[in-house]
Protein backbone atom coordinates (compact mmCIF):
# COMPACT_ATOMS: atom_id res chain seq x y z
CA UNK A 1 0.00 0.00 0.00
CA UNK A 2 0.90 3.47 -0.64
CA UNK A 3 2.35 5.03 2.35
CA UNK A 4 1.43 8.88 2.80
CA UNK A 5 4.49 10.63 4.47
CA UNK A 6 3.98 14.18 6.45
CA UNK A 7 5.44 16.81 3.78
CA UNK A 8 8.57 17.92 5.96
CA UNK A 9 9.67 14.38 5.51
CA UNK A 10 9.85 14.30 1.41
CA UNK A 11 13.19 16.07 1.30
CA UNK A 12 14.69 13.10 3.15
CA UNK A 13 12.76 10.67 1.19
CA UNK A 14 14.17 12.35 -2.20
CA UNK A 15 17.27 12.24 -0.83
CA UNK A 16 17.14 8.78 0.15
CA UNK A 17 15.66 7.33 -2.98
CA UNK A 18 18.29 9.61 -4.85
CA UNK A 19 21.04 8.18 -3.55
CA UNK A 20 20.28 4.74 -3.57
CA UNK A 21 19.57 5.11 -7.50
CA UNK A 22 22.49 6.86 -8.40
CA UNK A 23 20.30 9.70 -10.02
CA UNK A 24 20.29 13.17 -10.02
CA UNK A 25 17.73 15.61 -7.81
CA UNK A 26 17.06 17.21 -11.46
CA UNK A 27 15.90 13.52 -12.92
CA UNK A 28 13.88 13.22 -10.24
CA UNK A 29 12.51 16.09 -11.25
CA UNK A 30 11.95 15.34 -14.91
CA UNK A 31 10.14 12.03 -13.86
CA UNK A 32 8.01 14.32 -11.69
CA UNK A 33 7.35 16.69 -14.56
CA UNK A 34 6.42 13.89 -17.09
CA UNK A 35 4.32 12.54 -14.74
CA UNK A 36 2.31 14.98 -14.69
CA UNK A 37 2.44 15.86 -18.32
CA UNK A 38 0.78 12.35 -18.92
CA UNK A 39 -2.32 13.22 -16.77
CA UNK A 40 -2.45 16.56 -18.71
CA UNK A 41 -2.46 15.52 -22.12
CA UNK A 42 -5.21 13.23 -21.64
CA UNK A 43 -7.28 16.37 -19.34
CA UNK A 44 -6.48 19.51 -21.44
CA UNK A 45 -6.05 20.06 -24.92
CA UNK A 46 -3.61 22.00 -27.17
CA UNK A 47 -5.93 24.66 -27.88
CA UNK A 48 -6.14 25.73 -23.99
CA UNK A 49 -3.57 28.17 -23.08
CA UNK A 50 -1.46 27.67 -20.45
CA UNK A 51 -0.33 30.33 -17.65
CA UNK A 52 2.28 28.46 -15.90
CA UNK A 53 2.92 30.38 -11.92
CA UNK A 54 6.43 29.06 -10.50
CA UNK A 55 8.08 29.95 -7.36
CA UNK A 56 11.40 29.30 -6.77
CA UNK A 57 11.68 26.76 -4.67
CA UNK A 58 11.50 23.07 -6.22
CA UNK A 59 7.60 23.43 -6.69
CA UNK A 60 8.56 26.23 -9.18
CA UNK A 61 11.08 23.74 -10.53
CA UNK A 62 8.40 21.23 -11.14
CA UNK A 63 6.72 24.24 -13.07
CA UNK A 64 9.13 25.34 -15.33
CA UNK A 65 10.00 21.61 -16.26
CA UNK A 66 6.59 20.93 -17.22
CA UNK A 67 6.26 24.44 -18.81
CA UNK A 68 8.89 22.85 -21.14
CA UNK A 69 7.36 19.47 -21.57
CA UNK A 70 3.84 20.95 -22.40
CA UNK A 71 5.19 23.46 -24.60
CA UNK A 72 7.33 20.37 -26.39
CA UNK A 73 3.93 18.49 -26.74
CA UNK A 74 2.42 21.56 -28.47
CA UNK A 75 0.68 23.96 -26.32
CA UNK A 76 0.93 27.44 -26.54
CA UNK A 77 3.02 28.24 -22.82
CA UNK A 78 3.81 31.74 -20.54
CA UNK A 79 5.93 31.28 -17.27
CA UNK A 80 5.14 33.87 -14.62
CA UNK A 81 7.94 33.55 -11.72
CA UNK A 82 6.90 34.78 -8.30
CA UNK A 83 10.15 35.53 -6.02
CA UNK A 84 13.55 36.67 -7.20
CA UNK A 85 15.28 33.50 -9.42
CA UNK A 86 18.22 34.76 -8.17
CA UNK A 87 17.67 32.80 -5.41
CA UNK A 88 16.20 30.15 -6.92
CA UNK A 89 16.69 26.54 -5.47
CA UNK A 90 19.55 24.59 -7.80
CA UNK A 91 16.68 22.59 -9.77
CA UNK A 92 14.54 25.52 -10.16
CA UNK A 93 17.37 27.46 -11.59
CA UNK A 94 18.53 24.30 -14.20
CA UNK A 95 15.22 24.34 -15.14
CA UNK A 96 14.80 27.93 -15.42
CA UNK A 97 18.14 27.43 -17.69
CA UNK A 98 17.03 24.80 -20.14
CA UNK A 99 13.74 26.54 -20.70
CA UNK A 100 13.71 27.33 -24.47
CA UNK A 101 13.77 30.70 -25.41
CA UNK A 102 10.37 30.41 -26.98
CA UNK A 103 8.73 30.55 -24.17
CA UNK A 104 7.90 33.80 -22.89
CA UNK A 105 8.48 34.56 -18.90
CA UNK A 106 8.18 37.25 -16.88
CA UNK A 107 7.97 37.91 -13.20
CA UNK A 108 4.57 38.35 -11.74
CA UNK A 109 6.11 41.91 -9.93
CA UNK A 110 5.47 43.13 -13.97
CA UNK A 111 2.74 41.50 -14.77
CA UNK A 112 -0.02 43.96 -16.45
CA UNK A 113 -3.35 42.70 -15.59
CA UNK A 114 -5.76 44.46 -17.10
CA UNK A 115 -6.61 42.45 -20.53
CA UNK A 116 -4.50 39.24 -19.00
CA UNK A 117 -5.98 36.57 -19.72
CA UNK A 118 -5.21 32.17 -19.72
CA UNK A 119 -7.87 29.37 -20.13
CA UNK A 120 -5.62 26.82 -17.70
CA UNK A 121 -3.64 28.28 -14.78
CA UNK A 122 -1.18 25.68 -14.02
CA UNK A 123 0.19 26.44 -9.91
CA UNK A 124 3.61 25.92 -9.11
CA UNK A 125 4.44 28.74 -6.63
CA UNK A 126 4.88 26.68 -3.55
CA UNK A 127 4.50 23.09 -2.96
CA UNK A 128 5.34 20.77 0.43
CA UNK A 129 7.85 23.46 1.40
CA UNK A 130 5.42 25.83 2.54
CA UNK A 131 6.29 26.82 6.35
CA UNK A 132 3.87 29.87 6.87
CA UNK A 133 0.22 30.99 6.03
CA UNK A 134 0.93 32.93 2.66
CA UNK A 135 0.58 36.92 3.10
CA UNK A 136 1.47 40.05 0.88
CA UNK A 137 2.65 39.33 -2.70
CA UNK A 138 1.90 35.62 -2.58
CA UNK A 139 -1.60 36.38 -0.91
CA UNK A 140 -2.05 38.89 -3.38
CA UNK A 141 -1.41 37.07 -6.74
CA UNK A 142 -3.16 33.99 -5.07
CA UNK A 143 -6.40 35.37 -4.81
CA UNK A 144 -6.21 37.07 -7.87
CA UNK A 145 -5.63 33.32 -9.75
CA UNK A 146 -8.83 32.33 -7.92
CA UNK A 147 -10.79 35.37 -8.73
CA UNK A 148 -9.71 34.28 -12.29
CA UNK A 149 -12.19 32.76 -14.71
CA UNK A 150 -9.40 29.72 -15.78
CA UNK A 151 -9.21 25.77 -15.37
CA UNK A 152 -6.60 26.05 -12.19
CA UNK A 153 -4.30 23.36 -11.27
CA UNK A 154 -1.92 22.92 -8.92
CA UNK A 155 1.30 20.86 -8.94
CA UNK A 156 1.84 18.54 -6.03
CA UNK A 157 0.04 21.14 -3.49
CA UNK A 158 -2.30 23.91 -4.02
CA UNK A 159 -0.31 27.08 -3.15
CA UNK A 160 -0.58 28.21 0.76
CA UNK A 161 -1.98 24.16 1.92
CA UNK A 162 0.09 23.12 4.12
CA UNK A 163 0.85 20.05 3.87
CA UNK A 164 -0.65 18.01 6.95
CA UNK A 165 -2.34 20.76 9.08
CA UNK A 166 -5.67 22.89 8.40
CA UNK A 167 -5.27 26.04 6.42
CA UNK A 168 -4.84 29.59 7.85
CA UNK A 169 -5.81 32.21 5.82
CA UNK A 170 -5.91 31.48 1.88
CA UNK A 171 -4.78 28.94 -0.56
CA UNK A 172 -4.88 28.35 -4.37
CA UNK A 173 -8.10 26.68 -4.76
CA UNK A 174 -7.85 23.97 -7.52
CA UNK A 175 -9.85 22.23 -9.79
CA UNK A 176 -7.70 19.44 -10.12
CA UNK A 177 -4.29 18.29 -7.76
CA UNK A 178 -1.95 16.51 -9.42
CA UNK A 179 0.13 15.20 -6.17
CA UNK A 180 3.35 13.14 -6.73
CA UNK A 181 3.33 9.74 -5.53
CA UNK A 182 0.86 10.04 -2.77
CA UNK A 183 -1.43 11.99 -1.27
CA UNK A 184 -0.46 14.92 0.99
CA UNK A 185 -2.44 14.23 4.05
CA UNK A 186 -4.15 17.49 3.99
CA UNK A 187 -5.42 16.80 0.41
CA UNK A 188 -7.73 14.51 2.43
CA UNK A 189 -9.39 16.97 5.25
CA UNK A 190 -13.06 17.77 4.01
CA UNK A 191 -12.40 21.69 5.14
CA UNK A 192 -10.39 21.21 1.95
CA UNK A 193 -12.18 20.40 -0.59
CA UNK A 194 -12.20 23.42 -2.48
CA UNK A 195 -8.59 23.85 -2.45
CA UNK A 196 -8.01 20.53 -3.51
CA UNK A 197 -10.40 19.64 -6.24
CA UNK A 198 -10.49 16.59 -7.54
CA UNK A 199 -7.44 14.76 -6.41
CA UNK A 200 -4.80 12.68 -8.78
CA UNK A 201 -1.99 10.73 -7.90
CA UNK A 202 0.82 10.55 -10.06
CA UNK A 203 3.45 7.32 -9.73
CA UNK A 204 7.03 9.22 -9.87
CA UNK A 205 8.75 5.63 -9.38
CA UNK A 206 9.40 5.66 -6.15
CA UNK A 207 8.81 2.48 -4.36
CA UNK A 208 7.27 1.52 -1.12
CA UNK A 209 10.69 0.48 0.80
CA UNK A 210 11.96 4.12 0.71
CA UNK A 211 8.73 5.13 2.95
CA UNK A 212 9.01 2.04 5.37
CA UNK A 213 11.13 4.16 8.09
CA UNK A 214 8.76 7.29 8.23
CA UNK A 215 6.19 7.54 10.95
CA UNK A 216 3.29 7.70 11.72
CA UNK A 217 2.12 4.47 10.17
CA UNK A 218 -0.45 6.28 7.40
CA UNK A 219 -1.30 4.49 4.29
CA UNK A 220 -3.86 5.66 1.18
CA UNK A 221 -5.89 2.38 0.24
CA UNK A 222 -6.16 2.12 -3.68
CA UNK A 223 -7.45 -0.16 -6.25
CA UNK A 224 -4.83 -2.29 -6.41
CA UNK A 225 -4.69 -2.69 -3.01
CA UNK A 226 -8.40 -4.73 -2.93
CA UNK A 227 -8.06 -8.18 -4.93
CA UNK A 228 -5.25 -9.57 -2.81
CA UNK A 229 -7.40 -9.12 0.35
CA UNK A 230 -10.15 -11.49 -1.26
CA UNK A 231 -10.16 -15.12 -0.75
CA UNK A 232 -11.29 -17.62 -2.85
CA UNK A 233 -13.85 -20.01 -3.03
CA UNK A 234 -13.65 -23.19 -5.03
CA UNK A 235 -16.18 -24.86 -7.19
CA UNK A 236 -17.81 -26.93 -4.46
CA UNK A 237 -18.57 -24.20 -2.11
CA UNK A 238 -21.86 -24.30 -0.37
CA UNK A 239 -23.47 -21.39 1.21
CA UNK A 240 -22.01 -22.03 5.13
CA UNK A 241 -18.75 -21.23 3.13
CA UNK A 242 -19.98 -17.72 2.87
CA UNK A 243 -20.61 -17.25 6.51
CA UNK A 244 -24.09 -16.79 8.34
CA UNK A 245 -24.72 -13.26 9.71
CA UNK A 246 -27.25 -11.31 11.75
CA UNK A 247 -28.02 -7.85 11.15
CA UNK A 248 -29.82 -5.96 14.56
CA UNK A 249 -31.58 -3.30 14.32
CA UNK A 250 -34.95 -1.56 12.94
CA UNK A 251 -37.42 0.68 15.18
CA UNK A 252 -40.99 1.70 14.35
CA UNK A 253 -40.10 3.68 11.21
CA UNK A 254 -36.66 2.60 10.53
CA UNK A 255 -36.77 -0.92 9.43
CA UNK A 256 -35.12 0.41 5.95
CA UNK A 257 -31.86 0.07 7.64
CA UNK A 258 -31.33 -2.96 8.37
CA UNK A 259 -33.15 -4.24 5.81
CA UNK A 260 -30.68 -2.41 3.09
CA UNK A 261 -27.94 -3.49 5.43
CA UNK A 262 -29.46 -7.10 4.99
CA UNK A 263 -29.64 -6.70 1.23
CA UNK A 264 -26.12 -5.23 0.93
CA UNK A 265 -25.00 -8.38 2.94
CA UNK A 266 -26.37 -10.96 0.85
CA UNK A 267 -25.21 -8.68 -2.21
CA UNK A 268 -21.69 -8.92 -0.83
CA UNK A 269 -21.56 -12.86 -1.29
CA UNK A 270 -22.75 -13.43 2.30
CA UNK A 271 -24.48 -17.53 2.35
CA UNK A 272 -27.07 -17.09 4.94
CA UNK A 273 -28.31 -13.48 6.54
CA UNK A 274 -30.69 -12.84 9.30
CA UNK A 275 -32.52 -10.28 10.75
CA UNK A 276 -32.86 -9.34 14.38
CA UNK A 277 -35.84 -6.95 14.64
CA UNK A 278 -38.90 -5.66 16.46
CA UNK A 279 -41.96 -7.43 16.14
CA UNK A 280 -43.70 -4.37 13.56
CA UNK A 281 -40.25 -5.16 11.28
CA UNK A 282 -41.44 -9.11 10.53
CA UNK A 283 -43.64 -8.51 7.43
CA UNK A 284 -41.89 -5.39 6.05
CA UNK A 285 -38.61 -7.61 6.00
CA UNK A 286 -40.88 -10.50 4.63
CA UNK A 287 -41.70 -9.15 1.96
CA UNK A 288 -39.61 -6.84 0.81
CA UNK A 289 -36.27 -9.03 0.73
CA UNK A 290 -37.49 -12.90 0.99
CA UNK A 291 -34.14 -13.93 1.23
CA UNK A 292 -33.39 -13.03 4.41
CA UNK A 293 -34.65 -14.77 7.77
CA UNK A 294 -36.46 -12.91 10.36
CA UNK A 295 -36.50 -13.06 14.03
CA UNK A 296 -38.37 -11.12 16.43
CA UNK A 297 -37.73 -9.47 19.75
CA UNK A 298 -40.55 -9.12 22.03
CA UNK A 299 -41.82 -5.47 22.03
CA UNK A 300 -43.16 -4.11 19.24
CA UNK A 301 -41.64 -0.64 18.22
CA UNK A 302 -37.87 -0.93 19.87
CA UNK A 303 -35.46 -3.91 20.46
CA UNK A 304 -35.83 -5.07 23.90
CA UNK A 305 -33.25 -5.69 26.52
CA UNK A 306 -32.97 -9.71 25.12
CA UNK A 307 -30.03 -10.29 22.30
CA UNK A 308 -31.43 -13.20 19.94
CA UNK A 309 -30.93 -16.88 21.30
CA UNK A 310 -27.86 -18.99 20.12
CA UNK A 311 -25.72 -16.37 19.11
CA UNK A 312 -22.84 -18.98 18.11
CA UNK A 313 -24.88 -19.38 15.31
CA UNK A 314 -23.54 -16.71 13.59
CA UNK A 315 -20.02 -16.37 11.77
CA UNK A 316 -20.49 -12.02 12.25
CA UNK A 317 -23.29 -9.47 13.85
CA UNK A 318 -23.89 -5.87 12.57
CA UNK A 319 -25.58 -3.83 15.26
CA UNK A 320 -26.95 -0.99 15.17
CA UNK A 321 -29.18 0.89 11.60
CA UNK A 322 -32.38 1.81 12.46
CA UNK A 323 -32.13 0.74 16.12
CA UNK A 324 -33.28 3.39 18.00
CA UNK A 325 -31.85 4.28 21.29
CA UNK A 326 -34.65 2.74 24.16
CA UNK A 327 -32.82 2.14 27.56
CA UNK A 328 -34.12 -1.25 27.35
CA UNK A 329 -32.23 -1.48 23.89
CA UNK A 330 -29.05 -0.10 25.66
CA UNK A 331 -29.70 -3.60 27.71
CA UNK A 332 -29.67 -5.94 24.71
CA UNK A 333 -26.38 -3.82 23.39
CA UNK A 334 -24.66 -4.44 26.78
CA UNK A 335 -25.71 -8.03 27.24
CA UNK A 336 -24.46 -8.96 23.17
CA UNK A 337 -21.29 -7.54 24.00
CA UNK A 338 -21.19 -9.84 27.30
CA UNK A 339 -22.05 -13.12 24.95
CA UNK A 340 -20.98 -12.43 21.58
CA UNK A 341 -17.07 -13.03 21.39
CA UNK A 342 -17.29 -12.98 17.21
CA UNK A 343 -16.66 -10.21 14.80
CA UNK A 344 -18.99 -7.13 15.03
CA UNK A 345 -19.29 -4.15 13.32
CA UNK A 346 -21.44 -1.39 15.50
CA UNK A 347 -22.71 1.46 13.97
CA UNK A 348 -25.41 4.68 13.79
CA UNK A 349 -27.74 4.14 17.03
CA UNK A 350 -25.39 1.27 17.98
CA UNK A 351 -22.18 4.08 18.47
CA UNK A 352 -24.86 6.36 19.81
CA UNK A 353 -25.63 4.13 22.95
CA UNK A 354 -22.04 3.43 23.72
CA UNK A 355 -21.72 6.86 24.16
CA UNK A 356 -24.70 7.58 26.10
CA UNK A 357 -23.52 4.59 28.00
CA UNK A 358 -19.42 4.61 28.45
CA UNK A 359 -18.92 1.76 30.76
CA UNK A 360 -19.46 -0.11 27.51
CA UNK A 361 -16.58 0.84 25.93
CA UNK A 362 -14.45 -0.87 28.35
CA UNK A 363 -15.77 -3.98 26.37
CA UNK A 364 -14.79 -3.53 23.34
CA UNK A 365 -11.75 -4.86 21.18
CA UNK A 366 -9.60 -6.47 18.72
CA UNK A 367 -13.46 -8.00 17.09
CA UNK A 368 -15.32 -5.21 16.83
CA UNK A 369 -15.35 -2.51 14.22
CA UNK A 370 -17.34 1.13 14.60
CA UNK A 371 -18.14 2.68 12.03
CA UNK A 372 -19.34 6.61 12.84
CA UNK A 373 -19.49 9.42 11.11
CA UNK A 374 -17.90 12.64 11.86
CA UNK A 375 -21.24 13.67 14.30
CA UNK A 376 -20.96 10.11 16.32
CA UNK A 377 -17.18 10.03 16.37
CA UNK A 378 -17.49 13.09 18.38
CA UNK A 379 -20.66 11.67 20.32
CA UNK A 380 -18.04 9.50 21.20
CA UNK A 381 -14.79 11.47 21.70
CA UNK A 382 -15.47 14.90 22.20
CA UNK A 383 -16.00 17.33 19.80
CA UNK A 384 -13.30 18.43 17.57
CA UNK A 385 -12.00 21.95 15.96
CA UNK A 386 -11.13 20.27 12.19
CA UNK A 387 -10.33 16.85 10.72
CA UNK A 388 -6.69 17.22 12.01
CA UNK A 389 -7.53 17.27 15.69
CA UNK A 390 -10.76 14.07 14.63
CA UNK A 391 -7.68 12.08 13.02
CA UNK A 392 -5.20 12.27 16.57
CA UNK A 393 -8.89 11.79 18.14
CA UNK A 394 -9.76 8.73 16.50
CA UNK A 395 -5.91 6.83 16.66
CA UNK A 396 -6.13 7.73 20.60
CA UNK A 397 -9.30 6.09 20.94
CA UNK A 398 -8.40 2.78 19.06
CA UNK A 399 -5.14 2.73 20.84
CA UNK A 400 -7.33 2.88 24.43
CA UNK A 401 -10.29 0.63 23.34
CA UNK A 402 -8.24 -1.66 20.44
CA UNK A 403 -11.05 -2.18 18.16
CA UNK A 404 -11.31 -0.82 14.24
CA UNK A 405 -12.58 2.54 13.75
CA UNK A 406 -13.89 3.62 10.14
CA UNK A 407 -14.39 7.34 9.98
CA UNK A 408 -16.92 8.09 7.52
CA UNK A 409 -16.64 10.39 4.98
CA UNK A 410 -14.97 11.03 2.08
CA UNK A 411 -11.70 9.60 2.06
CA UNK A 412 -13.13 7.14 4.94
CA UNK A 413 -10.68 6.49 7.51
CA UNK A 414 -9.91 3.52 8.75
CA UNK A 415 -7.78 3.49 11.83
CA UNK A 416 -6.64 -0.27 13.28
CA UNK A 417 -5.51 -1.21 16.58
CA UNK A 418 -1.87 -2.71 14.51
CA UNK A 419 -1.55 1.57 14.71
CA UNK A 420 -2.08 2.18 11.46
CA UNK A 421 -4.22 5.11 9.75
CA UNK A 422 -5.80 3.91 6.08
CA UNK A 423 -7.47 6.35 3.83
CA UNK A 424 -9.68 5.52 1.48
CA UNK A 425 -9.77 6.27 -2.16
CA UNK A 426 -13.00 5.45 -3.59
CA UNK A 427 -16.03 7.14 -3.51
CA UNK A 428 -17.71 10.44 -4.64
CA UNK A 429 -20.58 12.90 -2.89
CA UNK A 430 -22.85 10.57 -4.87
CA UNK A 431 -22.72 8.42 -1.79
CA UNK A 432 -23.52 11.60 0.66
CA UNK A 433 -27.59 9.91 0.39
CA UNK A 434 -29.00 8.52 3.54
CA UNK A 435 -28.99 4.84 4.20
CA UNK A 436 -25.47 4.50 2.27
CA UNK A 437 -23.92 4.20 5.60
CA UNK A 438 -26.59 1.04 6.64
CA UNK A 439 -25.39 -0.55 3.55
CA UNK A 440 -21.62 -0.28 4.52
CA UNK A 441 -22.83 -2.06 7.74
CA UNK A 442 -23.83 -4.75 5.50
CA UNK A 443 -20.84 -4.92 3.60
CA UNK A 444 -18.57 -5.33 6.30
CA UNK A 445 -20.43 -7.61 8.28
CA UNK A 446 -20.76 -9.78 5.03
CA UNK A 447 -17.22 -9.71 4.57
CA UNK A 448 -16.11 -10.45 8.51
CA UNK A 449 -19.09 -13.62 8.07
CA UNK A 450 -17.10 -14.94 5.57
CA UNK A 451 -13.78 -15.43 7.27
CA UNK A 452 -12.03 -12.01 6.62
CA UNK A 453 -10.02 -10.68 9.37
CA UNK A 454 -11.60 -6.63 10.84
CA UNK A 455 -8.52 -5.03 8.96
CA UNK A 456 -9.40 -7.00 5.48
CA UNK A 457 -13.09 -6.42 6.13
CA UNK A 458 -12.79 -2.74 6.84
CA UNK A 459 -10.40 -2.57 3.71
CA UNK A 460 -12.67 -4.54 1.67
CA UNK A 461 -16.05 -3.42 2.85
CA UNK A 462 -15.06 0.40 2.40
CA UNK A 463 -13.04 0.10 -0.67
CA UNK A 464 -16.02 -1.82 -2.13
CA UNK A 465 -19.05 0.65 -1.20
CA UNK A 466 -16.89 3.50 -2.49
CA UNK A 467 -16.74 1.82 -5.92
CA UNK A 468 -20.16 0.81 -6.13
CA UNK A 469 -21.17 4.38 -5.34
CA UNK A 470 -19.26 5.85 -7.86
CA UNK A 471 -20.71 2.74 -10.23
CA UNK A 472 -24.11 3.87 -9.21
CA UNK A 473 -23.17 7.44 -9.45
CA UNK A 474 -22.39 7.32 -13.61
CA UNK A 475 -25.78 6.19 -13.83
CA UNK A 476 -28.04 8.19 -11.46
CA UNK A 477 -25.90 11.00 -10.56
CA UNK A 478 -27.68 13.45 -7.97
CA UNK A 479 -30.50 10.82 -8.08
CA UNK A 480 -28.45 8.40 -6.49
CA UNK A 481 -30.22 6.19 -3.54
CA UNK A 482 -28.83 3.68 -1.45
CA UNK A 483 -30.33 1.05 -3.12
CA UNK A 484 -28.60 1.65 -6.19
CA UNK A 485 -25.46 1.36 -4.19
CA UNK A 486 -26.55 -1.72 -3.19
CA UNK A 487 -27.36 -2.98 -6.98
CA UNK A 488 -23.51 -1.65 -8.06
CA UNK A 489 -22.19 -4.29 -5.05
CA UNK A 490 -21.82 -7.36 -7.39
CA UNK A 491 -20.12 -5.10 -10.58
CA UNK A 492 -17.39 -4.04 -7.80
CA UNK A 493 -15.90 -7.76 -8.11
CA UNK A 494 -16.19 -7.66 -11.71
CA UNK A 495 -14.62 -4.01 -11.79
CA UNK A 496 -11.48 -5.62 -9.67
CA UNK A 497 -11.14 -8.72 -11.31
CA UNK A 498 -12.74 -10.60 -8.47
CA UNK A 499 -14.25 -14.14 -9.12
N1 LIG B 1 9.11 13.26 -3.94
C1 LIG B 1 8.42 14.31 -4.34
O1 LIG B 1 7.28 14.43 -3.94
C2 LIG B 1 9.05 15.32 -5.23
C3 LIG B 1 8.74 16.67 -5.06
N2 LIG B 1 9.12 17.62 -5.91
C4 LIG B 1 8.63 18.99 -5.77
O2 LIG B 1 9.31 19.69 -4.76
C5 LIG B 1 8.36 20.46 -4.04
C6 LIG B 1 8.92 20.91 -2.75
O3 LIG B 1 9.94 21.83 -3.06
P1 LIG B 1 10.69 22.71 -1.95
O4 LIG B 1 11.07 21.84 -0.82
O5 LIG B 1 11.77 23.44 -2.65
O6 LIG B 1 9.55 23.65 -1.46
P2 LIG B 1 8.52 24.67 -2.18
O7 LIG B 1 7.18 24.26 -1.85
O8 LIG B 1 8.87 24.88 -3.61
O9 LIG B 1 8.82 26.02 -1.34
C7 LIG B 1 10.04 26.70 -1.52
C8 LIG B 1 10.31 27.71 -0.44
O10 LIG B 1 9.26 28.66 -0.32
C9 LIG B 1 9.42 29.37 0.89
N3 LIG B 1 8.14 29.57 1.54
C10 LIG B 1 7.51 28.75 2.42
N4 LIG B 1 6.33 29.24 2.78
C11 LIG B 1 6.20 30.42 2.12
C12 LIG B 1 5.19 31.40 2.09
N5 LIG B 1 4.07 31.27 2.80
N6 LIG B 1 5.37 32.47 1.31
C13 LIG B 1 6.49 32.59 0.58
N7 LIG B 1 7.48 31.69 0.56
C14 LIG B 1 7.34 30.63 1.32
C15 LIG B 1 10.32 28.56 1.75
O11 LIG B 1 11.56 29.20 1.88
P3 LIG B 1 11.81 30.34 2.98
O12 LIG B 1 11.12 31.59 2.53
O13 LIG B 1 11.24 29.84 4.28
O14 LIG B 1 13.29 30.51 3.02
C16 LIG B 1 10.38 27.23 0.96
O15 LIG B 1 11.55 26.52 1.20
C17 LIG B 1 7.19 19.53 -3.96
O16 LIG B 1 5.99 20.14 -3.57
C18 LIG B 1 7.15 19.04 -5.39
O17 LIG B 1 6.46 19.96 -6.21
C19 LIG B 1 9.67 17.17 -7.20
O18 LIG B 1 10.35 18.16 -7.84
C20 LIG B 1 10.59 15.98 -7.02
C21 LIG B 1 9.96 14.85 -6.27
N1 LIG C 1 -18.37 12.83 -0.59
C1 LIG C 1 -18.22 11.52 -0.30
N2 LIG C 1 -17.22 10.80 -0.87
C2 LIG C 1 -17.08 9.49 -0.57
N3 LIG C 1 -17.88 8.81 0.29
C3 LIG C 1 -18.86 9.48 0.89
C4 LIG C 1 -19.10 10.86 0.63
N4 LIG C 1 -20.16 11.24 1.37
C5 LIG C 1 -20.58 10.16 2.06
N5 LIG C 1 -19.81 9.09 1.76
C6 LIG C 1 -19.95 7.73 2.32
O1 LIG C 1 -21.33 7.40 2.42
C7 LIG C 1 -21.62 6.78 3.67
C8 LIG C 1 -22.61 7.64 4.45
O2 LIG C 1 -22.85 7.05 5.69
P1 LIG C 1 -23.71 7.74 6.85
O3 LIG C 1 -23.22 9.13 7.09
O4 LIG C 1 -23.75 6.81 8.00
O5 LIG C 1 -25.13 7.86 6.15
P2 LIG C 1 -26.53 7.26 6.59
O6 LIG C 1 -26.64 7.43 8.07
O7 LIG C 1 -27.52 8.11 5.85
O8 LIG C 1 -26.58 5.85 6.16
C9 LIG C 1 -20.27 6.59 4.35
O9 LIG C 1 -19.73 5.33 4.05
C10 LIG C 1 -19.41 7.69 3.73
O10 LIG C 1 -18.04 7.39 3.75
K1 LIG D 1 1.67 24.28 -6.16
Amino acid sequence: MQQIIPGKSVKELDAAFIKDKGITSYKLMEQAALAFCDWFVEQISPENDLAVFCGTGNNGGDGMAISRLLWERGYSVKVFIMGDPANGSKDFKLNHEVLPEAIPVQLVENVNWENWKAKVIIDGVLGVGINRPLEGAYLDLIKRLNNFPAKRIAIDMPTGLPSDEILEGEAFKAMFTVSFQFPKMALLFPEHASYTGELVIKDIGISPDYFETFEPKMYYLEKKDIPELHKSFDRFSHKGNFGKVMLIGGSYGKMGAVRMASEAALRTGSGLVSCFVPRCGIQVLQSSLPEAMVEVSEQDHYLDEYPPDNLTRYDALGVGPGMGQHSKTAIMLEELLKLYKGPMVIDADGINLLASHPHLLNMLGHNIILTPHLKEFERLAGACAHQRERVDKVAEFVEKFQCTIILKGAHSLIACPDGTLNFNSSGNAYLATGGAGDVLTGMITSFLGQGYSPKEAAFCGVYHHGLAGELAGKVNRRGTIASDIIAKIPQTYLQLGIH
